[in-house]
């Protein structure tokens, strides 16, 4: 990602939180933000999520895009639903508030030109995981940043399992970087740099809302 310096210029407010966002991802091509969100607002989004899965509104995540869909359970075992924003309740439209405002950031200060993006909640039901995997394999190299944000219950534990890994290219090979899904926990990478996966759900079920900023 290119930093604009220019930021004085650019008649957008300083905003720290977003700085120390965008500085780790040009350095390290991930940032892990926790506390994103009040935990109220966590809690209520885990609430829409599990009442949807009540409803039986969940369905088997696919591996593709949205319009290119096939679904293989040893590939990944999650459960999701898309978000629609011109749908959104009331919890959700503060959730992307706050998005809103982070890609607005983004292309004035940084001119990333994130023009579209698409969310979806996540359960992973005990047992499950996500193979690694880059996130443009997915027939779409118009994602730019991959988003998780994690809406788990606030006695998560790490023996649950479900850590996101992160394997950052090193001079000598990789290092795998463990993310445990602590609840209000936002993790950004860059989807066609690092490779990832969600290690198999052991104990409970973990709740994530994961999403995709676009160009084009
Ligand atoms: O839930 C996570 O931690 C990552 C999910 C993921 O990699 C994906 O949905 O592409
Ligand atoms: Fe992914």
């Amino acid at each position: 990602m290119e930093e604009n310096k220019s930021l004085a210029f650019s008649g957008v407010a300083l905003n720290p939180l977003y700085e120390v966002i965008i500085e780790d991802i040009s350095k390290q091509h991930f940032t892990i933000v926790d506390n994103f969100l009040p935990l109220s607002l966590v809690n209520q989004l885990r609430i829409n999520l599990v009442n949807k899965q009540a409803e039986d509104l969940l369905k088997k995540a696919a591996i593709g895009n949205r319009t290119n869909e096939l679904i293989s359970k040893s590939i990944r075992g999650d459960f999701i639903q898309w978000m629609d924003e011109k749908e959104a309740g009331p919890t959700e439209k503060l959730f992307f508030a706050e998005l809103n405002s982070l890609i607005q950031y983004l292309n004035r200060t940084c001119f990333m030109g994130i023009l579209h993006k698409e969310f979806h909640y996540a359960l992973y039901p005990k047992g499950t995981y996500y193979q690694r995997h880059l996130d443009t394999f997915q027939n779409d190299d118009r994602r730019v940043l991959s988003m998780v944000f994690y809406l788990n219950e606030a006695d998560w534990e790490t023996k649950n399992g479900g850590d996101l890994v992160i394997y950052q290219p090193t001079e000598t090979g990789e290092h795998a970087l463990h993310i445990h899904p602590f609840p209000g926990r936002l993790v950004i990478f860059e989807s066609q740099v690092l490779e990832h996966e969600v290690l198999p759900v052991l104990e409970s079920e973990r709740y994530s809302i994961t999403g995709w900023l676009k160009t084009r």
